[in-house]
């Protein structure tokens, strides 16, 4: 099997009494973005900046590249955009990707960091001059311009409009083509489910959803069926039932076979709809869920689904 690039293993981390991260387990890697989601406060940013370095847990191991964090030569092969960055003001888009590139030794050519962030006729601007959403998809690039191994992104693309953000997503997608990995953190449900091949939802520092962005979904989440009627007969396969206004939800497993079993039952009904959760459902539900003490990887799962992927312990 390929060793992950960071492993968390029952990591802890206080700031004073203020638990931030409370006995996580994660592997790393490599090879997919793994977006990871959590309401404010639930501990993304330190557990970013456990893997990077800048902090160390207060219990359990952090490791990167098979070595400390700490180490500069693990490192080197590490790129990160922390939620606030700092460019020098007076300085010239193309003078900070050389100044930059002069850390690394073989760094992407300018050109290509311009192209692949949608940046480039800025290369002469001061960076004080950009708009925030410039300077923000410049902060993003710099990150790849070592040609990294693993990338930590904390929310890369808020403040960003439509097109800035799909400029970030091609850049990572091209990063990711060429064998790349990612950390994701992100507010935005639509971005995580466009980008990440797995999912790890944190609440109060605990690990309580991991897998991909369909199998935290349908776990997290019930399916329904919903239309109007006086009254609804009994049916097979009914896990829940409530009334909206003039319209009956029931909520089932298997959306299909309760569709069959309503028509057969011959009750009147009209203006069907299927539905079938989001990710922002989900999310909405495990962050409604309570998580009990005793369990660090917490139930975010009404009933979970088969085959839903490591919750990790
Ligand atoms: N330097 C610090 N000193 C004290 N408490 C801190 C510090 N950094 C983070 N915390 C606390 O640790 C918890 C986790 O914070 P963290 O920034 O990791 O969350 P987050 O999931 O990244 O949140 P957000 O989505 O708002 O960025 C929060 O309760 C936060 O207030």
């Amino acid at each position: 099997m390929t060793p992950p690039l960071a492993r968390l293993h029952n990591v802890s981390r206080s700031y004073g009494t203020a638990l931030a991260l409370d006995r996580v387990s994660l592997d790393i890697g490599p090879g997919a973005v793994l977006g990871l989601l959590g309401p404010n406060g639930a501990g993304k940013s330190t557990l970013i900046n456990l893997v990077c370095g800048l902090r160390r847990p207060t219990r359990g191991e952090v490791e990167l590249f098979g070595g400390s964090p700490q180490d500069p030569r693990r490192r080197r092969a590490l790129g990160m955009t922390p939620q606030q960055t700092g460019l020098p003001e007076t300085l010239r888009v193309r003078e900070v990707i050389d100044f930059v590139s002069r850390h690394y030794p073989d760094p992407l050519p300018a050109a290509d960091l311009l192209e692949r962030f949608g940046l480039i006729g800025l290369e002469k601007r001061q960076t004080g001059s950009l708009s925030g959403g410039q300077q923000r998809r410049l902060a993003v690039g710099l990150a790849f311009l070592g040609r990294p191994d693993l990338v930590l992104l904390d929310e890369p693309t808020t403040g960003l409009d439509v097109s800035a953000r799909r400029a970030v997503w091609e850049g990572i997608r091209s990063y990711i083509g060429s064998g790349g990995t990612i950390l994701l953190t992100s507010h935005y449900m639509e971005e995580m489910e466009a980008l990440s091949e797995r999912i790890v939802v944190l609440k109060h520092g605990r690990v309580v959803a991991d897998g991909t962005p369909q199998e935290v979904t349908e776990a997290a989440s019930r399916r329904s069926i919903s239309f109007q009627a006086d009254e609804v007969p009994e049916l097979e396969g009914v896990v829940g039932r409530e009334r909206r206004g003039d319209r009956q939800v029931l909520y089932t497993e298997d959306t299909d076979a309760l569709v069959r079993e309503l028509v057969r039952s011959g009750a009147p009904f009209t203006g069907l709809d299927v539905h079938r959760p989001s990710l922002e459902e989900a999310f909405l539900e495990i962050e409604a869920e309570a998580v009990s003490d005793d369990d660090p990887a917490g139930d975010p799962t009404p009933e979970p689904a088969a085959g839903t992927a490591e919750v990790s312990r």
